[in-house]
Formats: C-alpha cells, sequence, structure tokens
C-alpha cells in the first residue's frame, strides 16, 4: 500500500483494523517501491495491443492478460523487492531514480495513445523508440561533459579570440539599449525606441555582432567542425549544429552575455516571463542548407526566452515564422514572417511558436541561446505543462532547480517532458 487516496480513505483504514494486518511504513512518492505496480505495468503494456469496446470485453480481455504473465515474470519482480528498498536507503528516504525512469515510460505510453498509435506491431516499434530516447536523456549529461573534455584536451581553436566575450563584438545600438535598462529612467516605452518590434507579438529584433565578427566566429566553428572530434546533436529538431558548452564558450562567452547585457533588456521586455531572473540557458549554432537540415516545423522551445542571432553565411530564404503562444489552439494560429539579418537577435518568448522556412540556396548559421528561469520552470516546465517531476543531473540540467537536505541546489531535467 502506497500514499494514494483511497488507500488512506476512511472504508479502507476500517477494513485494515478490522482484519487486523500489520501495515510498513511507505515513503512518499514512491508506489513503485511495490512489486505489483510493476506487474500492472506488464498489464498495461498487454493491454495496449488489444480494442475492447465495452465493459465485459475489458474484464475478460484483462483477466486474460493478468492470466498470461509469467510466473518467472512475478518472481523477478517480487526477488527485486530488497534492491528497491537499499535504493531508498541508499537516498535517505527519497524516492529513487527508477520510479522517474518508469514514469517516463508511463507517460511516453499514454502520449502515443492519445496519438492514435495502436496496433501491436506499431505501437512495440515506437514504444521501443521512446525508451531509447529516455535512455539517450538519462545518459545524455554524462556524454556531453566526456565530449566537453575531450573537446578542451585536443582541439585547438583557430580563432581563440572568440571565446571571450569583448564589447567590441557588441554593436553600439546594442551597448546603448543596454546602458538605457541599466539606467535609473529605463522603461518599457523608452525601450522600444531602440528596438524593433514585431506588432502584436512582443517579439524584439535589433542588431547585436558587428559583421566582423560574425565572420571569425563562423570561422571558428567550421574549423571545428573540421575536426574529427565527436559532436554532440544541438536538439531533438536540428541534425546540424553545435553545442557551445561544450565548445567551451559558455563560462567566457554566452554567461557574461546573459548576465551582463541580455537579462537586463528582458527584464524590461518580460518582467512577467522571468526576463529579470534568467538564471541559465542552453546556447547552440544551428546550421541549414541544401545537403543538410533545409527548415525547421513549427515548435516552441525548452526556454523562458530566446535570443536567436543570425550569424550569415550566404543564404536565399529561410526566414523565421512566429505563430501566436502555445495556447492558442493550433487552427486558430495565424503566421508572420520575420526577416533576420547577418548580426542581428530576434528576442521571443519560448513558448511562441515559431519555425523556420527552407533555405534555397547556401548555409544558414544561426545562434540560439535558450534562456532559463528557474523560478518560473520550477513551478511549471514550459515543454510538458506540468509541474515538473526533477532528476538530478550534471551541468546545468535544463534549468531547474531543486534544494536538497543540506541546502545545496542542483540544476535538474524535467523527466515527465
Ligand atoms: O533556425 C532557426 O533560426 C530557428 C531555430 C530554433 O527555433 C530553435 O532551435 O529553437
Ligand atoms: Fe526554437
Amino acid at each position: 500500500m502506497d500514499n494514494d487516496p483511497k488507500h488512506k480513505a476512511k472504508a479502507t483504514q476500517e477494513l485494515i483494523k478490522a482484519k487486523k494486518w500489520n501495515i510498513l511504513e511507505w515513503p512518499s512518492q514512491s508506489p513503485d517501491l511495490n512489486p505489483i505496480e510493476h506487474a500492472f505495468y506488464f498489464l498495461k503494456t498487454k493491454l495496449q495491443t488489444e480494442r475492447p469496446t465495452n465493459k465485459p470485453q475489458l474484464k475478460t480481455t484483462a483477466v486474460k492478460a493478468w492470466q498470461s504473465i509469467k510466473k518467472e515474470e512475478t518472481q523477478r519482480l517480487v526477488m527485486s523487492m530488497s534492491s528497491r528498498l537499499q535504493a531508498v536507503i541508499n537516498n535517505k528516504g527519497f524516492s529513487t531514480k527508477s520510479k522517474v525512469r518508469v514514469s517516463i515510460v508511463f507517460n511516453g505510453v499514454r502520449a502515443l495513445q492519445s496519438r492514435g498509435c495502436h496496433g501491436a506491431e506499431k505501437f512495440s516499434q515506437v514504444l521501443e523508440k521512446v525508451k531509447k530516447e529516455v535512455q539517450r536523456r538519462m545518459t545524455s549529461a554524462e556524454e556531453s561533459m566526456k565530449r566537453k573534455a575531450e573537446i578542451c584536451l585536443y582541439y585547438k581553436p583557430f580563432r581563440p579570440e572568440v571565446y571571450f566575450l569583448q564589447e567590441c563584438f557588441l554593436t553600439e545600438e546594442f551597448l546603448e539599449a543596454v546602458r538605457f535598462c541599466k539606467s535609473p529612467n529605463a522603461s518599457l516605452e523608452g525601450l522600444l525606441n531602440h528596438l524593433h518590434s514585431v506588432p502584436g507579438k512582443r517579439i524584439y529584433c535589433f542588431p547585436v555582432f558587428v559583421p566582423q565578427f560574425c565572420k571569425d566566429f563562423v570561422e571558428e566553428l567550421e574549423s571545428f567542425e573540421k575536426s574529427h572530434l565527436e559532436k554532440g546533436r544541438p536538439n531533438t529538431m536540428n541534425n546540424y549544429g553545435i553545442l557551445l558548452n561544450e565548445l567551451g564558450l559558455d563560462e567566457s562567452f554566452i554567461t557574461p552575455l546573459r548576465e551582463k547585457y541580455l537579462c537586463p533588456l528582458a527584464s524590461v521586455l518580460y518582467q512577467d516571463w522571468g526576463g529579470g531572473c534568467l538564471d541559465s540557458h542552453k546556447a547552440f549554432v544551428v546550421q541549414y542548407s541544401v545537403d543538410k537540415d533545409l527548415d525547421l516545423s513549427s515548435h516552441y522551445d525548452n526556454s523562458e526566452i530566446t535570443l536567436n542571432i543570425s550569424l550569415g553565411k550566404e543564404f536565399t530564404d529561410g526566414s523565421l515564422y512566429f505563430s501566436d503562444m502555445r495556447e492558442v489552439p493550433s487552427n486558430e494560429r495565424s503566421y508572420t514572417e520575420v526577416e533576420h539579418t547577418i548580426g542581428h537577435g530576434i528576442l521571443h518568448r519560448g513558448q511562441q511558436v515559431h519555425g523556420a522556412l527552407p533555405v534555397t540556396s547556401g548555409e544558414r548559421w544561426n545562434l540560439i541561446i535558450w534562456m532559463r528561469a528557474s523560478s518560473i520552470r520550477n513551478k511549471l516546465c514550459p515543454m510538458c505543462n506540468k509541474e515538473p517531476q526533477l532528476v538530478e543531473t550534471m551541468g546545468l540540467g535544463d534549468g531547474f532547480t531543486m534544494i536538497k537536505e543540506d541546502g545545496r541546489e542542483t540544476v535538474d531535467v524535467c523527466t515527465l517532458v
């Protein structure tokens, strides 16, 4: 028995008392400690391939599926009880990571069903992919750290100067807008004189980098691309690009850019979206060309605020388009194309639905900074739109924070995504 409300109900409690059962204390958020929960998982998996259409059929199918669970399967579950208890002891009574892993698979299963994935073969194929993706996510922070260490050891930068943010990389217009935000008379109205805004969308465009910096930066990225070192994918949608953290650009470039320049701007533009408390980020470069990725379909970002800067090189088409915020139903959304010039940044809320149109020639390189405010996302995960279920990770994770028992703050990922 766990702390599920139906187990705590008066009628259940009275039954336990009448039967004089001895009930063990159960840690919160840990129903998976009980082997029965895993047996239910077997049952659900078996039932997913069946499509009962009424109650009696459901009952017959469920009984048949239950009876088809093999003795060895249940025995294995019972035998695993001691290692489950040990995991709780090791975690000082808190819920264990294995519980989180199961919940990811459950959520994946539900998501697949709600998207119409039925039929035994198709279901198990997709479920395999989901499991692989879950596994990739659980180990991705560690893999990324390994790549970063290898790059630091073996890669010799072609243009070492671009690794350290300097004011001469930034345009005078950008510096002026930031100065205004830091001044005592900072106001949204005044700031709008320094930026171009997309009507009605809270999307802002302004020059960020001088052309020489864009050229040098792309040259550095191209030199890294040519190296034979292993590279991580920027995100699940872009197949080509570079994770700037792995290249060693976070500490000396992106973090100061966020803290000294972007945060003051965002605090005026997006006070209500965590603009003043952007405490981490994920930065990467995406690449498009006719023989690589052509475009990027409509999506929202795992960020509170995103800055997208065009770096070049030369290309035709490939404009960005923006729609409404994520909560607007997809059939009611309208789209606006936004022109992007080399060196210019487009600042928008992560939940503003957007995408990139196909390039028709040349190469398009963009620097993307997904900025995160833990105070906002700790309450609601921007990807699953639920209160996040956190699992500790290495590095900056997805920008959530969790205060541990000893007062230490960790940066975590949400397992519901
Ligand atoms: O290709 C682009 O400019 C858009 C990239 C983007 O939206 C993203 O990576 O989140
Ligand atoms: Fe995006």
